[in-house]
């Protein structure tokens, strides 16, 4: 059932939530966000409301963080009206704002924000600035939307310009920003102060905020994050303890924190310890021994889990994803994040839900030489006489006709399907008469008895190979492509990749462009005909993403787990529209890759669809 089919007209309408007015009209306006989704009408009065913790696992697409940037918006408008410009030392007295009256000290409408909105990354926090900047400014066009809400992400370009609007217009009513840049900010620089007026944390993407380790990493491996947590962890917990420690009413942190038995306070540590114990004597027992002793002796204040004995739980904390598992679960509850039962709001399953709306294929290049799709089970023999071959569709989209009939590089030949022109010596060919004699280079290499080992697959050979596929799916799938975002398999450097596919005349850039610069108005703010546009993307940088009209995700590589997969091909089928996820994996020598493909489609409950122009 597609979410679409879950509006009905009797259901509360988001004024009947509690947003305003002039919120409504502007988001359907601008987003054709007319009526709520069941989950909004959980998650919006729960984020105004602020009354309990929330983990909120919805699937990838069904609106959670433009409820977030909605709700958020929504309060900081109410906060401006009520709270701005309130006399500094009132502040300090922590008078009950609403009885003293609005006083105009400075140009500042607030000394600490309402509420934090933690993402985890640039991408995102860029996105969600413009969406509330578009609605702010259609709602609300008699307010600077920098009082409302400002977005701090690390970047060399942008850093200046969001110091200069704190400059000018001081700590707005909403804090949006990645772990890395808040924590500079606010707690290491203080620019941004934290007090008693902190009404609710939401951690958005929560998974890829904390990136909690799998079960089989090592030992090495725990301890070295036990030392180092990730920043995210550590803004959460820093900002809480700034709360604290502004609350006058309750008892001085320090006190909380002293004493006790260091080893049982912390459960890392406790956990860790464990497994140690279990090792037999010898090298590894005594490094691991002595690293351990050491977080002993300096446990900083950011190793050490919250402790909220008498402290008064007067804010929220709300952490999102499509995919929070029990284990994220009771690794935040350890640390001290939820003091009080935590409310679930949940797809109907409690297992990871993929969007029905999107149809998943995989595309097997074995050997370097031939293609097909992925089949149920492993094949022992390779059938290499397929006659079947990409570019049947004919294309009416100027980025991706060069890729039709003939001059398709994925060909069927009497040796089967060959992948021409894959320049083992990373060379470049520049027409169609270099393709052939480099073709026949490669063919003459593969006729030998020397096969590349997995390792020599080099970036170079890889960026060429997936070049030559996509470019080729593209122009198969033309007729369906608008939008394309292709997440890269290869390292986090994309750019000879983009490169090669600018080259094979596939227009592609980075996803980074979407929300940056001169593209921002067409690509978020939904306002007239979009062009369509390549993206390419690393895994973490395209999480959370919404961009319009995406018709296919593309992932280039084995995905590291199912809930990465359902993340990438998550970028597409969002709200109910429907989208194709195709995998591109290489056997190098193994089927390890293909294996891992078939492991995450079962995990997931996915039956995948094999492609009519590439061969069973
Ligand atoms: N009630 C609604 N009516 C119409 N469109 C909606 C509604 N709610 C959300 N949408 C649209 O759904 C899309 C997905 O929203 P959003 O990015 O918030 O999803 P998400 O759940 O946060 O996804 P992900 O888990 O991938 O981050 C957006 O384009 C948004 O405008």
């Amino acid at each position: 059932m597609g979410l679409l089919s879950r509006r009905y007209t009797s259901w509360p309408t988001f004024q009947e939530l509690g947003m305003s007015d002039k919120l409504c009209l502007a988001a359907k306006k601008l987003y054709g966000i007319e009526t709520p989704t069941q989950m909004q009408t959980k998650l919006i009065p729960a984020i105004l409301n602020h009354k309990h913790d929330y983990f909120i696992e919805k699937e990838t697409g069904a609106g959670k963080t433009i409820s977030i940037a909605l709700s958020l918006l929504n309060l900081a408008h109410a906060d401006y009206l009520r709270n701005s410009f309130i006399d500094e030392r009132l502040r300090h007295n922590q008078v009950n704002v609403q009885d003293s009256g609005s006083v105009s000290k400075t140009n500042h409408a607030f000394y600490s924000p309402l509420a934090v909105l933690v993402v985890p990354n640039r991408e995102l926090g860029l996105q969600i600035q413009s969406w509330m900047q578009n609605l702010a400014s259609e709602a609300f066009p008699n307010i600077p939307s920098s009082y409302l809400a400002q977005t701090f992400i690390k970047s060399e370009l942008l850093e200046k310009r969001q110091e200069s609007l704190l400059e000018e217009f001081g700590v707005p009513s909403i804090v949006i920003g990645t772990p890395t840049r808040l924590l500079d900010l606010v707690i290491k620089k203080n620019r941004i102060p934290i007090d008693f007026r902190l009404r609710r944390i939401v951690v958005d993407e929560i998974d890829m905020v904390i990136q909690l380790l799998g079960k089989n990493a090592s030992l090495k491996k725990r301890m070295i994050r036990l030392k180092n947590p990730k920043d995210g962890q550590i803004l959460v917990e820093s900002l809480i303890r700034k709360f604290w420690d502004s609350d006058t009413k309750s008892r001085p942190i320090s006190k909380l924190v002293e004493g006790g038995d260091k080893v049982g306070v912390v459960p890392g540590i406790f956990h860790l310890q464990g497994a140690i114990d279990n090792i037999k004597e010898g090298k590894k027992r005594l490094w691991l021994e002595k690293e351990m002793k050491k977080v002993n002796e300096n446990l900083s204040e950011s190793l050490k889990p919250l402790n909220w004995e008498n402290k008064k739980k007067a804010f929220s904390l709300i952490c999102m994803s499509a995919t929070i598992n029990s284990d994220l679960r009771k690794f935040l509850k350890s640390r001290g994040w939820f003091p009080n039962a935590v409310k679930i709001i949940q797809s109907k399953t409690e297992n990871m839900t993929v969007p029905s709306v999107i149809q998943h294929s995989c595309i097997v290049v074995d050997e370097l030489e031939s293609i097909r799709n992925i089949r149920d089970k492993i094949k022992s023999n390779l059938d290499t006489n397929e006659s079947n071959t990409f570019g049947n569709g004919t294309s009416n989209n100027g980025n991706f006709n060069k890729f039709q009939n003939d001059e398709f590089m994925i060909k069927n030949t009497e040796n089967g399907l060959e992948i021409r022109g894959l320049s083992l010596d990373n060379g470049r060919y520049n027409n169609v008469e270099e393709a052939n004699i480099k073709d026949n280079e490669v063919r003459s290499y593969r006729g030998s008895d020397v096969k590349p080992k997995p390792n020599e697959i080099n970036e170079d050979q890889y960026n060429e190979i997936m070049t030559e596929c996509v470019a080729n799916i593209l122009a198969a799938e033309s007729e369906f492509v608008k939008t394309v975002v292709i997440f890269y398999g290869f390292g986090g450097n994309y750019k000879g990749f983009i490169e090669n596919l600018n080259k094979s005349g596939v227009k592609a850039e980075s996803l980074m462009n979407s929300v940056s610069g001169s593209d921002i108005d067409n690509s978020i703010d939904g306002n007239g005909e979009r062009e369509n546009r390549v993206y390419v993307s690393a895994e973490a940088s395209g999480r959370g993403m919404d961009l319009k009209n995406v018709s296919h995700v593309l992932v280039l590589g084995a995905p590291k787990t199912a809930a990465s997969y359902l993340h990438m091909a998550g970028r597409t089928g969002r709200f109910g529209k429907p989208g194709k996820a195709i995998t591109v994996v290489v056997n190098k020598n193994d089927s390890r890759d293909e294996g891992k493909v078939r492991g995450i489609y079962s995990q997931l409950g996915i039956q995948s669809v094999p492609l009519n122009y590439v061969p069973e």
